[in-house]
């Protein structure tokens, strides 16, 4: 059902709409609005996966949003002390309404924590985030029904220290060694060096009681690499380190103002032998070593985190998209005819090139983290059955696709602040808090360009199979087919077709693999060794990684699209979209698709044209696609943004609280300002 809504004063007529009845919305809102094509709730019910779900959401989202104990000054007008101490108080009025509210279901929960938080860090963030899954997954039966109950009741508050000040990449090389004493059935932690010290995890700065430390074992003299350890930190009584331990802050950094991550240091800290996680491999009492089934399950906690971050990262682009659409919609910039009103700059042909490729690949991201998602629970639970064959597959998808995805995502944030002129600038807009808490998705759990290599690794290898003419798994099944030739584009109308496009990825992720599989080769071939060739390779690993996941990408929104019931009128839009998204994508990358000859220089051309005509079908829906994401005011946190459009007068509001405002004259006025000005030397 389409929410109607009178042009000034604006009553919702169904209760499908999630936003309050605003008392005015901004007439230029109203008139986007009022000629999307589609129902946006419709939308917003495909994107939750069905419209009990939506309601559940905004159940869940509502319970935290109204909720007064929840309330606080905006955190833009917070020293970091003020910041953390809030989170800090918020996680914990979060654990008990969590309780109260009996939210027991974790999407609810997750629902409800990412409203309760708003734009802001969540001050158990480490503890769910990845100790909880760190011990869920690495604890043997025993273990887990030891320390889970303690660490779902919040009895101990946890964090997973694995990166230290010299180390974050390469995990091989982390120096924390956990050495086993027989004697004593202990393991001795120790930080050898100053590189050594643990750097960067969340939460472990103050909060944190206990952590996953990863430490290289060692028993009976001999070295095992990585494993993971559970560590008590502070004390549970005063949350004094413990002795021989060193914690503290690492101090302010770009973003995650709210966050305590840390440092960490061990020396000599004896824990129970049984504190080693074992779930996958044992040191028995007198030290004797079981290795696990697969080298790299210690790794699974990162895993589990990358496909996570490819849905955060969807959101993060989503909420960037609203704010500056619908600003967009209500900024109105340089006259173009005398006397005539100035264009809503939503109408620039500029502006749609920069905010139309983020919008079409929010959705495409958001449709990506469904299908990746749905093959981790099915990898996961064919490891719980002992068969570790896809781990490898989902190592590969989930690296290649929390970097691409981030990548973009982290620039499509800065495209739409910038896309906001000087009030993008403002922290005001939501941008700045919503950049520096997407920006480090890049580099945290794996650092963007490690992670496509490793992916690169993969293909690699699957290009060698598919050579050897040796099956390969689905996801990679295009590498053993044959190129298809040339691009049969002859019109524009061949170029909307889904297929097509698709194929067009597919053959240009392809052609990049073999290219960078023949030019290992040859390097080799020259008599490199491996790690020269591969350094050698670096550009064409890189490119070829990206274009795979980008591949992947395309085929998954094309494939969503197909496979999804829907109204015409929604896929009529999602079809542009994911024209869009394709078209622009071969736009941006037109060299990967002409230097083999697959696309020609005409065809490029109509493409080009295909990607302006496409604007003016998204422009009509633009707003209609954005409040699809059904994004509440009090989550995106964004006075352009907002959902009656009224920008200035909110702007104006929330500057009034800046705390520069409290006193007409400002303190430094009697301290500096007027001794200078009053002095004889200031006298002009
Ligand atoms: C999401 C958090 C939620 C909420 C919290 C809220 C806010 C908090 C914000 C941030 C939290 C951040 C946390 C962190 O950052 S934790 C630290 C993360 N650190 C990393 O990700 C380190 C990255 N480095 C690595 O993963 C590895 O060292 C690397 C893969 C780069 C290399 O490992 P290694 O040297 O051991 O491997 P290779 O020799 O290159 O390869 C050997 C072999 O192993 C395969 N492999 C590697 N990794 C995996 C894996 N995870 N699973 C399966 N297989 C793996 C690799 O492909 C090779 O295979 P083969 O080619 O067959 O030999
Ligand atoms: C906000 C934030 C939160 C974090 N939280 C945690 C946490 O809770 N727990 C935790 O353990 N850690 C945490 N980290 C640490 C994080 O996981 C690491 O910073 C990350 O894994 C990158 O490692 P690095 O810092 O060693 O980067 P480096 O590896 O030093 O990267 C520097 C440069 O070197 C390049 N490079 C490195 N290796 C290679 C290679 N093999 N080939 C080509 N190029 C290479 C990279 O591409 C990059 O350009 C956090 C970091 C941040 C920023």
């Amino acid at each position: 059902m389409i929410v109607l809504f009178n042009c000034t004063c604006a009553v919702p007529t169904t209760m499908d709409s999630f936003h309050p009845v605003p008392v005015k919305v901004n007439p230029d809102l109203q008139k986007e609005r009022d000629a999307a094509l589609f129902n946006p709730v419709e939308l917003t019910y495909l994107k939750d996966g069905g419209k009990d779900k939506t309601e559940r959401r905004r159940r869940c989202e509502l319970l935290a949003i109204n909720d007064p104990d929840l309330q606080h000054k905006d955190i833009s007008f917070m020293a970091r002390n003020e910041r953390y101490s809030n989170a800090v108080r918020k996680a914990v009025i979060i654990a008990r309404k969590i309780k109260e509210h009996r939210l027991t279901n974790m999407e609810e929960k997750q629902l409800y924590i990412s409203a309760a938080t708003q734009y802001d860090t969540y001050g158990f963030g480490l503890h769910y985030g990845m100790f909880l899954p760190a011990l869920s997954a690495q604890c043997d039966e025993e273990q887990r029904n030891y320390w889970l109950p303690l660490a779902e009741n919040l009895k101990i508050l946890g964090t997973y220290a694995q990166t230290e000040l010299g180390h974050g990449t390469f995990i091989r090389g982390l120096e924390t060694t956990a050495i086993y004493d027989p004697k004593t059935e202990e393991f001795v932690l120790h930080t050898p060096t100053l590189s050594a010290l643990k750097w960067w995890p969340g939460n472990m700065g103050k909060t944190a009681t206990h952590a996953v430390v990863l430490a290289q074992l060692y028993t009976n003299g001999k070295s095992y690499g990585l494993h993971p350890f559970i560590v008590q930190l502070r004390s549970l009584e005063n949350h004094q380190p413990l002795p021989g331990i060193t914690l503290g802050d690492i101090g302010p950094k770009l973003g995650f103002h709210s966050f305590d991550n840390g440092f960490l240091g061990f020396d000599h800290v004896r824990i129970p032998r049984r504190n080693m996680l074992m779930k996958y491999s044992q040191v028995s009492p007198d030290g004797f070593y079981i290795k696990p089934i697969h080298a790299k399950l210690t790794y699974s906690t990162m895993v589990e985190a990358r496909v996570t971050l490819v849905s955060d990262i969807a959101y993060s682009l989503s909420q960037a998209v609203t704010i500056a659409v619908r600003y967009s919609a209500v900024r109105r910039q340089t006259e173009q005819i005398k006397g005539v009103k100035e264009p809503q700059i939503l109408d620039y042909r500029t502006q749609q090139l920069k905010l139309f490729p983020y919008l079409a690949a929010a959705y495409a991201f958001t449709f990506t983290s469904f299908v990746i998602t749905g093959r981790y629970i099915e990898v996961q639970n064919e490891m719980n059955d002992g068969n570790m064959e896809s781990l490898s597959e989902l190592h590969a998808l989930s690296a290649g696709l929390k970097a691409f995805t981030s990548y973009v995502g982290n620039e499509g944030i800065e495209v739409c602040r910038l896309s906001c002129g000087g009030h993008g600038y403002s922290q005001a807009s939501g941008f700045p808090e919503l950049y520096t808490l997407t920006a480090p998705i890049s580099t945290f759990e794996g650092e963007n360009t490690v992670m496509l290599l490793q992916t690169a690794r993969y293909l690699m290898k699957c290009a060698t199979t598919a050579k050897r003419g040796l099956e390969l798994p689905r996801f990679v099944l295009y590498l053993s087919q044959r190129q298809k030739g040339q691009c049969p584009a002859r019109n524009e109308s061949d170029l909307l077709d889904h297929g097509l496009l698709s194929d067009a990825f597919e053959h240009r992720a392809r052609r990049l693999v073999i290219e960078a599989a023949q030019k290992m080769q040859s390097n080799i071939g020259k008599g490199n060794p491996q790690h020269v060739a591969w350094n050698n390779c670096h550009m064409y690993l890189l490119k070829a990684a990206s274009a795979h996941c980008h591949f992947y990408v395309v085929q998954t929104f094309v494939k969503y699209i197909n496979d999804t019931e829907m109204s015409d009128a929604v896929r009529d839009i999602l079809t542009s979209l994911c024209q869009f998204y394709a078209l622009h994508g071969i736009w941006q990358n037109a060299g990967d698709f002409l230097q083999d000859g697959y696309m020609n220089g005409n065809q490029l051309d109509m493409v080009q044209s295909l990607v302006g005509k496409l604007l003016d079908k998204i422009r009509i829906n633009a707003v209609a696609l954005v409040d699809a994401f059904d994004f509440r005011d009090e989550i995106l946190c964004s006075k352009l943004g907002k959902y009656d459009g009224n920008v200035y007068e909110a702007m104006y509001e929330w500057a009034k609280n800046s705390p520069l405002n409290k006193t007409e004259v400002h303190d430094s006025y009697n301290k500096y300002l007027r001794p200078l000005m009053q002095s004889s030397k200031a006298k002009l």
